[in-house]
This record gives C-alpha cells, sequence and structure tokens, in this order.
C-alpha cells in the first residue's frame, strides 16, 4: 500500500498521462495488463479535460472521466448530459472516499458546464444512489424457445410479402450500415416515444460495425438487417449473430439480436419476424430489451419468450431541475409543487411545474407550497416516468403533503411507452 494521500487532479495533454491513467483504469476493472496497441485505440476517446485521476506515489491509482451525451425525454426533446464512465479505485486505495471525491468534482463540473443531468450504468446496485443517482430506465434478457413458440404465419406472410406494396428486409455491408445507420438512430431518438435513448458517435458506429476493434475483444462480427419501405427508405436495423449450430445439435443453433431499432411499427415487426425465422435457430436471445417489447407478443405463444433477467441500465442524476422538466412532454395538463433534497447542493429547491400536456411545461423555483418532497435520486428515478410515485410513496421515500399528490405525479410524469435505453457505456 502507497505511503503518501493520493491527489485528485484533471489530465494534462501529455500523451503518457493518458497512456498511465488507462492502465489504471484496466486494472480497477480487473484486467492486470494493456497492451501498446489498446492503449492507442482507446486513447482516442479520452478527453483530458474531463478526465479526473488520483496519484500516488507516482502513479494513478483511481479514475473517473465524463463524455457530452444527449438524452431523449419523453415528447422527444434531447437535453446534455454528463455521462460518467471509467469509475474505478485501484484494489489497494478502497474505501477511503477516492471515488466520491471524484464523483463531487465530475458532477460540479458538469453543473458548471450546464448539462442538465448527469448519466451512468451502474456495475453494482448500492453505489450510486448516496450522490444523487436513480435507476431511471429498465432493460429485459428475452429468451425464445422458437420450438415452443410455433410459427406465426400471419406475421411470416406479411415479412415475405413483395410487390409494390410491401417493404423488405435487406442484408448490408458493415459500412453500408456506416451510412444508413446513424441518421435512422437520430431519427429514433427525436420520436415522442423513444425517452431514454441516447446518442451514438461515429465511434460507437465504428465498433458496432468491427471498423474499430479494441485488441483482446473477440466479439464476432454481425449480420446487420436493414428494413426498408415501399419507398425503399430505411425505417428500421437489426444487428445479429448466430453461433453457426445447426438445430440438431446441442446445444442447438441460437441467434444473439445485439440491437434492434425501427423507427416505424411496421418496421419493427417485419425485423422481428425475419430474426425469429433464420433457418438453424432454435433459440433467440435478445438482451438490454424494453420491458415492454413486443417481442412476447408477436409469438402465438407469448410464454415462449422466458424472461432471462430485468434490470436497472441507465441511471439518472439531476443537475437542473428547471431545464430538466421542462424540456419533457405530459401526458395531461397539471400543476405539482416539489421540493427536491440534495445533499450536494447542486439541484436542490422548491420547483413549480406546470405541466401543459404534450405542449411540454414550465417549472421555475417557487415559495408556493410544496406537493411532494423527494430526494433528488427519486427525482432521477421518476423524471423518464419509470419510476412510480405512489410506489416510492408506499416504501417512505417521498412526502406527500397533499392527499393525492403522488398520484397526480404519477398522472402527470407516467408515459404510454416505457422509457428505454439499449446502449452501454
Ligand atoms: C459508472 C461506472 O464506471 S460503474 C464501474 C464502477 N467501478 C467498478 O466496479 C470497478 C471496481 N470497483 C472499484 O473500483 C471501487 O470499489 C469503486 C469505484 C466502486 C468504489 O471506490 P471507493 O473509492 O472504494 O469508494 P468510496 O470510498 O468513495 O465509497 C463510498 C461509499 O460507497 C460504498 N461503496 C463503494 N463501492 C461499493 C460497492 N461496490 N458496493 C457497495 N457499496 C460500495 C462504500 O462502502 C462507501 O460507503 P461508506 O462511506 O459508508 O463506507
Amino acid at each position: 500500500m502507497g505511503t503518501s494521500d493520493p491527489v485528485l487532479r484533471t489530465l494534462g495533454d501529455d500523451a503518457e498521462d493518458v497512456r498511465e491513467w488507462l492502465r489504471a483504469a484496466a486494472a480497477g476493472f480487473l484486467q492486470p495488463a494493456v497492451s501498446e496497441d489498446e492503449l492507442r485505440t482507446r486513447a482516442g476517446a479520452v478527453d483530458p479535460e474531463r478526465t479526473q485521476g488520483a496519484y500516488a506515489d507516482g502513479r494513478c491509482v483511481a479514475t473517473c472521466r465524463t463524455f457530452a451525451q444527449r438524452l431523449t425525454l419523453p415528447g422527444g426533446r434531447d437535453v446534455p448530459c454528463s455521462a460518467v464512465t471509467h469509475v474505478t479505485v485501484t484494489a489497494t486505495h478502497r474505501r477511503r472516499g477516492l471515488m466520491s471525491a471524484m464523483l463531487r468534482r465530475a458532477l460540479r463540473a458538469a453543473k458548471e458546464r450546464g448539462e442538465v443531468c448527469a448519466s451512468l450504468i451502474a456495475a453494482e446496485y448500492p453505489i450510486y444512489g448516496r450522490h444523487g443517482f436513480g435507476p431511471a430506465t429498465r432493460a429485459t434478457d428475452f429468451r425464445v424457445d422458437l420450438t415452443r413458440a410455433g410459427l406465426d404465419r400471419a406475421g411470416l406472410d406479411r415479412t415475405r410479402a413483395t410487390g409494390p406494396e410491401a417493404g423488405h428486409v435487406e442484408l448490408v455491408a458493415p459500412e453500408e450500415l456506416r451510412t444508413v445507420g446513424p441518421p435512422l438512430h437520430q431519427r429514433f431518438r427525436a420520436l415522442p416515444t423513444s425517452a431514454g435513448a441516447i446518442d451514438r458517435s461515429t465511434r460507437w458506429w465504428l465498433a458496432h460495425t468491427g471498423g474499430l476493434r479494441y485488441p483482446g475483444d473477440e466479439r464476432p462480427d454481425l449480420f446487420h438487417a436493414v428494413y426498408r419501405d415501399r419507398d425503399g427508405t430505411a425505417q428500421g436495423i437489426a444487428s445479429y449473430r448466430h453461433d453457426r449450430r445447426w438445430a440438431n445439435s446441442l446445444p442447438a443453433g441460437t441467434l444473439h439480436v445485439d440491437e434492434l431499432t425501427a423507427v416505424t411499427a411496421e418496421a419493427e415487426l417485419a425485423l422481428w419476424h425475419y430474426l425469429l425465422s433464420v433457418d438453424w435457430t432454435v433459440t433467440v436471445c435478445a438482451d438490454r430489451r424494453a420491458p415492454d417489447d413486443v417481442l412476447p407478443l408477436l409469438l402465438p405463444d407469448p410464454r415462449a419468450a422466458r424472461i432471462n433477467r430485468h434490470h436497472d441500465l441507465l441511471w439518472l442524476r439531476p443537475l437542473d431541475v428547471p431545464a430538466l422538466l421542462s424540456a419533457r412532454d405530459y401526458r395531461t395538463a397539471g400543476n405539482l409543487v416539489l421540493e427536491v433534497h440534495d445533499e450536494a447542493g447542486l439541484a436542490g429547491g422548491r420547483y413549480a411545474l406546470d405541466a401543459v400536456g404534450a405542449q411540454g411545461a414550465r417549472c421555475e423555483p417557487t415559495t408556493l407550497t410544496a406537493d411532494l418532497t423527494l430526494g433528488v435520486s427519486e427525482l432521477g428515478s421518476l423524471c423518464l416516468g419509470e419510476e412510480s410515485a405512489g410506489r416510492l410513496l408506499r416504501l417512505g421515500r417521498l412526502d406527500e403533503h397533499r392527499p393525492g399528490a403522488a398520484d397526480h405525479a404519477d398522472l402527470l410524469l407516467r408515459t404510454d411507452r416505457r422509457p428505454w435505453c439499449q446502449d452501454m457505456f
């Protein structure tokens, strides 16, 4: 164990500084050695100004970085968000408050930059609540047993339809997906029902299509399918891999859906029917789908879509409550006064929300009496519509000062389609 107290600082422009930081981040994620190749590849993602390290005895022992992200809110508008990632503390320096100190600095910097909230994907559930993050989207991992599901004749016939009225699924090369994918995903993120979606960088598309490989990353190449409507416009994309086993081998053939993004219901159904009817396949695994994905109900026997895992995915930490709540749409018109507690002193205060339904809302500081008092992490869980204020009330995690206020909050905040984020970062 080192002798000096670790000192926190932001990275400099020196390339060796970044490399030492990357080595520490790898060690924190339990990877003992990093090749020169990997250091070079990963360095491209690091913005030194948004990257912190803690240094003891000349070595980096703790890491944390953020990057600028766009987060879609209910209604389809997006807000600037600070995505927190690579939070690690080397095993020799844990439980001394280093992570907490780095997060405090990262959140303060995000607030100063005008980022409306911070986001992350939590390695362990108990870590981030105390820093004001709450689980804001959930995801479901499905495993479809095709022998049980049976054949959905009508669906398959629609998928196979030909002629001037019919759209079609085509397989495209990775290079073509790099052209078709980004504008399609932009359209998807702008849909009123896409709350929880986050933007994808050029780097994301390159990594997804095999154009950027991290050494040691043995992810197999993917097939990429595009659904085009009868005018030839791309309306959906799906990427998948197959283990190339036959249906009668043991274990039998499995298709893994890496992603499926569609901007029309027609494209969504057509892509699912395509994926469910690839030869040799007995099992289709689809991870990180929306909890209310149509997949089970597409099957003649919906119970054939077993839920392997249902888990929290994107965690949010409000930083600017008025900006966050006035950028989203609401299910109906109504008023609500929220007293938000934030021990870090970043987002606390009393706010009056004046929602005008699907036309957005006003939200500003107020001296009116509060309807509900809640912590900032509870607001993180409620702000996209995933969590229910009624449930948090039953748990004693928010206080109601007017009978029915939690119900009213649910009427305003919850969404017809559940918020969903399918991307890891
Ligand atoms: C967004 C992301 O990057 S997710 C990835 C998170 N990183 C990892 O999982 C890598 C492996 N783990 C680690 O590197 C470290 O253990 C970290 C980063 C999780 C925590 O770092 P530390 O410096 O030990 O945290 P710190 O000392 O600030 O802990 C603050 C509190 O959180 C609690 N805490 C920290 N980690 C955990 C955990 N994994 N599970 C439960 N509680 C935790 C601590 O017990 C502490 O509580 P206390 O003050 O009441 O004792």
